[in-house]
């Protein structure tokens, strides 16, 4: 279930179910009974204030208060308009529920122990405002637990984003696959628990929608690790050139700890000679050339992988190197002076742009090299991988990664000790690494963001960016046992 579907193609998905013989009403009543199961089993009977809106979310509410009623629960409902203005299964609802329908108003939440949100979902169209604000803020003062039904009230389900203002809730309940906004920041962190309910809606009906967005972890790309075999030889597993700068050495020294801790079987930094000694003595595995011989050493086709950009320096050098190796069509890995030396023409770049490339942007470095993109991160990585022809990773809590060819994975390994110096040039040492050993660009990227959240999130508080690269190994090995017991 790594699966993420778009809101029209869950819309899509809901339609084809209905078309197949489930009705839409059949379809509320799976989504109610999965919410209430939710509550039932995690909190004994309680007074509940179920919250509807005036669409399908509401009718969600209706079906959800009955069942609670049936099993004895103190349900009120509050309605946001009229029932005779509900239209469809909504109406069909609403017209089973035997109760009172009360106004929607922060007086429905007084002496409530539970609040059932099911005011928008969805079809959240516009910012929340006026009354309808002072609603959600009143929720959000009170105590009582909030179970959110698909999404968070104000969450909008494609992007994460805060439409004016949101619920915090304690447990979300959504429907047969997430929606990018309960991964996305800040909506994952509104939502609380997130559960993915079956109401019936067959995978082969999502495989029909063929999903672009996933949740990126092990099960989309650990079929493709390039494991070493028996008779495998370093030059298998690649020779990584690592062009270093003369200020800024600590950048290249923890990428180049980061791809040969990934796996990559030689790594060659080249740096201008004063600053050559201290690359060789960083490491003793390290190998170091003047970067006069750059284009040289390009000739020689193991040679196969090359990390460009951090510290690097911004300017003609760096643009010329970065030319050049996309022009040979080595796995190059594009990070940060490497982007921003071509600020002012991105098209050069994205036009040389031909071999399994890498770039790595945060936000500052996306923002100048693409511009001022429309749209929430998801949306502006997508079209950044489109646009360039390279696999992007968009750095941030919640990464994303992107390639050309329009699929899409969502990091969900939080790990906030990875906001430290060196980390991204560490994330970028990997991706290289990887890349050397012959994994596909998508595939490594991927492997690498999630490997990198992992470390973090397996070091925890007191990270620096040099813990990273010596977690890989524990994590490799994971990977690698659960490859030979045939458990991805
Ligand atoms: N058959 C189906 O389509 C199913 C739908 N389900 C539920 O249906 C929901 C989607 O239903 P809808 O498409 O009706 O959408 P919603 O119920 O989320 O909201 C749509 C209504 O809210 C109004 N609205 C939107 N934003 C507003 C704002 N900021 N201020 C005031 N009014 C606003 C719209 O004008 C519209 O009347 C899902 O989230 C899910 O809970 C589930 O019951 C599963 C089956
Ligand atoms: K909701």
């Amino acid at each position: 279930m790594r699966e993420i579907l778009t809101i029209p193609q869950m819309y899509e998905a809901d339609k084809r179910t209905i078309e197949g013989g489930i009705s839409g009403e059949v379809l509320m009543e799976n989504a109610g009974r999965s919410v209430c199961q939710e509550i039932t089993s995690r909190y004994s009977p309680c007074a509940v204030s179920v919250l509807c809106g005036p669409g399908n979310n509401g009718g969600d509410g209706f079906v959800i208060a009955r069942l609670l009623r049936e099993q004895g629960w103190p349900v009120r409902l509050g309605l946001l308009g009229e029932v005779e203005n509900l239209a469809g299964d909504a109406r069909i609802h609403a017209e089973k529920w035997v109760g009172i329908v009360e106004r929607l108003t922060p007086a429905m939440l007084v002496g409530a122990d539970l609040v059932v949100d099911c005011i928008f979902g969805a079809g959240l169209s516009r910012d929340i405002e006026d009354d309808l604000a002072d609603l959600v803020n009143a929720i959000n003062e009170r105590p009582a637990p909030v179970i959110a039904v698909d999404v968070p009230t104000g969450v909008d389900g494609a992007s994460g984003a805060i439409r004016g203002v949101a619920v915090v809730a304690d447990v979300t309940v959504s429907f047969c696959r997430p929606k990018p906004g309960h991964y996305l920041l800040p909506g994952k962190d509104l939502c609380g628990q997130c559960v993915i309910a079956d109401i019936g809606i067959s995978p082969e009906i999502v495989a029909s929608l063929a999903p672009e967005i996933f949740i990126n972890g092990p099960d989309l790309w650990a079929q493709s690790i390039p494991w070493p075999g028996n008779g495998s030889h370093k030059y298998h597993r690649g020779h990584v050139l690592a062009l270093g700068g003369t200020q800024t050495t600590g950048a290249v020294r923890l990428a180049a700890r980061g791809a040969r801790r990934a796996g990559a079987g030689l790594l060659t930094v080249l740096a201008d000679p004063p600053a050559l000694p201290l690359y060789a003595q960083d490491a003793p595995g390290v190998m170091v050339a003047p970067m006069a011989r750059f284009e040289e050493l390009m000739q020689d086709p193991r040679h196969n992988a090359v990390l460009i950009g951090p510290g690097a320096g911004v300017g003609d050098d760096t643009r010329k190197r970065v030319i050049h190796a996309l022009h040979c069509a080595r796995a190059c890995v594009l990070d940060a002076d490497a982007l921003t030396s071509f600020d002012d023409e991105p098209s050069t770049l994205f036009f040389a742009v031909q071999g399994a490339t890498v770039m790595t942007p945060h936000e500052g470095e996306f923002k100048r090299l693409f511009g001022d993109m429309a749209g929430d991160r998801l949306t502006r990585a997508r079209a950044a991988a489109k646009r360039s022809g390279a696999v992007v990773i968009l750095k941030g809590a919640d990464s994303i990664i992107a390639a050309p060819d329009g699929r899409v994975a969502i990091n969900d390994v939080f790990a906030p000790w990875l906001a430290t110096a060196g980390s991204g040039d560490v994330l970028a040492g990997i991706v290289t690494g990887l890349l050397a050993q012959g994994m596909a660009a998508f595939e490594a990227a991927c492997m690498a963001v999630w490997l990198h959240g992992q470390a973090g999130q397996d070091f925890g508080p007191g990270l620096i960016a040099e813990d990273i690269p010596d977690a890989l190994p524990g994590l490799l090995s994971r990977l690698w046992h659960s490859a030979k017991s045939g458990v991805v």
